[in-house]
């Protein structure tokens, strides 16, 4: 064990801890000696930390070495540190007295009141932020990254005074996601730079505010902080493009990592994590992210006693709250209702990893920032709007979530109804999270309740090898398809074509905008047969190979005029040369910004269910029989006769 606290500030209880040769948990890395790992870990580059958890020598050695990237980064998280104290002194738009825009429209004075607070604190921080920029660049991902961040950020930064470290508790640490997802995209986070990171050149510089990052996990099993760390070891690595010094990067991170046994009784467990956190978080004043990644049955006794035990009172607290959110209108009201006995709603963060994905960002930046497509974005120009979902065999999620979901929770209550919110409403006043929410639910409330004549729901054939069982004691559906209409003025009569399946035959996740048909179209003796084939489509791919793509009607060269229905392929692999960050990272990194415009409010919950009421009690009363197909098939037969009957062919197998 090696010891290198000396030089550097402590607590009393810092003092105390690195005094005692009895005390057993690490605290703050510069504080405490360094525990080696006592379980042997599996990958290379694991083993390669565990060889290197030596002490003060290579703490030297790497600060020495990674100085300059740090004093970078440092900079960057001044920054959005700073940003994050302006966020939650925002007006509260998520409360619901400001949130309804029917109470809106009905009381102008007031919105004009709400929305100038809003707009003048917006200003506020779109002027002392230049990490707004920086995160556009961030997202393109290009090397000019750091340079513009360096040229912008010098005369901007202002401390608020207190010093605040940000504590991020996965509560269900041990569990499948944790290990595979939410460790793995806070490493990435970490090493990127999108995390504060205490180092000595703070104390150098005598800067009062200093900035830290602590993770902690939590779960019922009795491991040690050691043993945490050596399973997540075993699960992280560096992105291609950030491989350099990548092993010291695992060390860091990991010796931030304490592991909390909460016990069976989780009140008692949250006091137990909070004077953990207490304990490693000094005297700073500390905001909290728990992500709440335990199986649904525990999640409101852990939601429960968190908020009342485990709160930092010296900052702000969120909570992330993983799907699916309830499993119909009922039980999503039940989640919610005991949701906001103890939360705020701003404090509430509803992840669907689906929608950190690059497309769905896409899909508004394409919407709202291209002339060209603006006008053309409603009934008299789109025939039908195609969101399609389609997985294959090669699935990564484990089966044994896939078998306790069906898609319609899982996927069809958020993700493609988030979708289809963000591709179809109105223009927002800005893109601050409750404006983007406010346009969503609006949007959420438009869509006609969906009867089961408009609906095929299907499950794989168990001869096939799926067992799923879903928590109703039914087979689990696992295909999904529906026609949704939008009753308002833009979508009025277009259908919107939702097609979900696993075990299909094709992998294929896309958005596809289709038009009509020119009228009086010139050119109709040049087309062939099949008209519908020469309507211009826009498609935003996901899957395989992120790409935007137009089709477009040609001249074929040569004497004559044929008419060809030819793509212009944007394919994103091509254009850019980067590694795309993980959605999970994408939406933790909104998290810790207090960005929440690709959350679900409460209100968009309840009236995503409330549009699947109808065909959720047809299934219950099983008037409504999931149709078996066959496993690496095209799904059920009827899905066809339903595109055909809104005058869809679909194009995508
Ligand atoms: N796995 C996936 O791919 C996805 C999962 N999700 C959601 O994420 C959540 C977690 O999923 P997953 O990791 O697969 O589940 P796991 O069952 O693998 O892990 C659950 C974790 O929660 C802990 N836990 C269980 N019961 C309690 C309790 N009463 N109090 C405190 N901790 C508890 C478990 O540890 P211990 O038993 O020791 O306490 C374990 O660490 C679920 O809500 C799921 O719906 C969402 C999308 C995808
Ligand atoms: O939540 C889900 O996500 C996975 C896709 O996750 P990814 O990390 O592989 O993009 C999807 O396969 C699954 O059906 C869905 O439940």
């Amino acid at each position: 064990m090696a010891s290198f606290s000396s030089s550097l500030p402590q607590s009393s209880f810092h003092r105390e801890m690195a005094a005692s040769e009895t005390a057993r948990l690490p605290v703050a890395e510069n504080f405490v000696s360094l525990a080696v790992y006592n379980r042997p870990v599996s990958c290379r580059s694991a083993k390669t930390i565990y060889r290197k958890l030596c002490g003060l020598k290579l703490w030297m050695l790497e600060n020495l070495s990674i100085q300059n990237s740090k004093r970078k980064h440092e900079q960057k998280n001044e920054f959005k540190m700073q940003k994050i104290e302006d966020k939650d002194q925002l007006l509260d738009h998520s409360d619901p007295r400001h949130q309804r825009e029917d109470i809106q429209e009905l009381s102008a004075a007031a919105v004009v009141s709400n929305e100038s607070s809003l707009s003048s604190n917006t200003r506020h921080e779109e002027n002392s932020s230049p990490n707004k920029q920086f995160d556009q660049f961030r997202k393109i991902g290009t090397s000019m990254e750091s340079s513009h961040f360096q040229q912008t950020q010098t005369s901007s930064i202002t401390f608020q005074g207190r010093p605040t470290s940000l504590s991020i508790a996965v509560i269900g640490a041990t569990g499948e996601l944790a290990r595979r997802k939410i460790f793995p995209a806070l490493f990435a986070l970490y090493y990127s730079g999108f995390l504060p990171e205490f180092s000595s050149s703070h104390l150098l510089k005598n800067v009062s505010s200093t900035l830290n990052v602590y993770i902690f996990g939590y779960s019922r099993k009795n491991i040690t902080d050691d043993d945490l760390r050596s399973i997540i070891a075993s699960t992280l690595t560096c992105r291609i493009d950030q491989q350099q010094n990548c092993d010291e990067k695992m060390e860091a991170f990991l010796r931030r990592m304490y592991y909390l046994n909460g016990g069976h009784d989780n009140r008692e467990g949250m006091s137990k994590l909070h004077a953990r956190m207490e304990q490693v978080e000094g005297e700073h004043g500390a905001n909290r992210i728990f992500y709440l990644s335990v199986p649904q049955e525990a999640l409101q006794d852990v939601a429960s006693s968190l908020a009342d035990g485990a709160q930092s009172q010296k900052g702000w607290n969120r909570i992330i709250i993983e799907k699916p959110f309830g499993s119909d209108l009922q039980s999503s009201h039940q989640l919610t209702d005991s949701l906001l006995l103890k939360f705020n709603e701003k404090q509430l963060y509803r992840i669907d990893h689906l929608l950190g994905r690059n497309t769905i960002e896409n899909l508004t930046v394409l919407r709202f920032s291209n002339l060209v497509f603006m006008p053309l974005w409603n009934r008299n120009y789109i025939r039908n709007v195609q969101v399609i979902l389609s997985e294959d065999l090669g699935l990564k999620t484990p089966e044994g979530y896939l078998n306790s979901y069906g898609v319609i929770a899982d996927v069809v209550h958020s993700h493609i109804f988030q979708t289809i919110a963000l591709l179809a409403m109105e223009p927002p006043v800005t893109l601050q999270g409750e404006d983007v929410r406010n346009k969503k639910v609006k949007l959420l409330r438009s869509i006609r309740k969906l009867e089961s004549s408009e609906v095929i729901v299907g499950c794989c054939s168990p001869a096939s090898g799926s067992k799923g069982t879903a928590k109703s004691g039914k087979a689990t559906p696992t295909y999904f398809a529906a026609a949704l209409y939008i009753d308002n003025a833009r979508w009025d009569g277009v259908p919107f074509l939702i097609k979900v399946g696993r075990g299909l035959i094709t992998h294929r996740v896309e958005i596809r905008i289709q038009f009509h048909q020119v009228p009086g179209n010139i050119y109709r003796g040049h087309i062939g047969n099949n008209t519908d084939l020469t309507n211009n489509e826009l498609i935003l791919r996901d899957v395989p190979d992120e790409a935007i793509l137009v089709r477009v009607n040609n001249k074929i060269p040569g004497l004559g005029i044929y008419l060809d229905a030819s793509e212009l392929n944007l394919l994103y692999k091509d254009k850019y040369n980067i590694e795309v960050p993980d959605s999970y990272e994408q939406l933790l990194h909104d998290v810790i910004d207090g960005d929440n415009h690709l959350f679900m409010r409460s209100d968009e919950v309840a009236s995503a269910w409330n549009v699947l009421y109808p065909v959720l009690q047809e299934l219950d009363k099983n008037n409504l029989v999931p149709e078996q197909y066959e496993l690496g098939g095209r799904g059920p037969d009827n899905a066809i006769y339903l595109w055909a009957k809104h005058g869809v062919q679909w194009m995508d197998d």
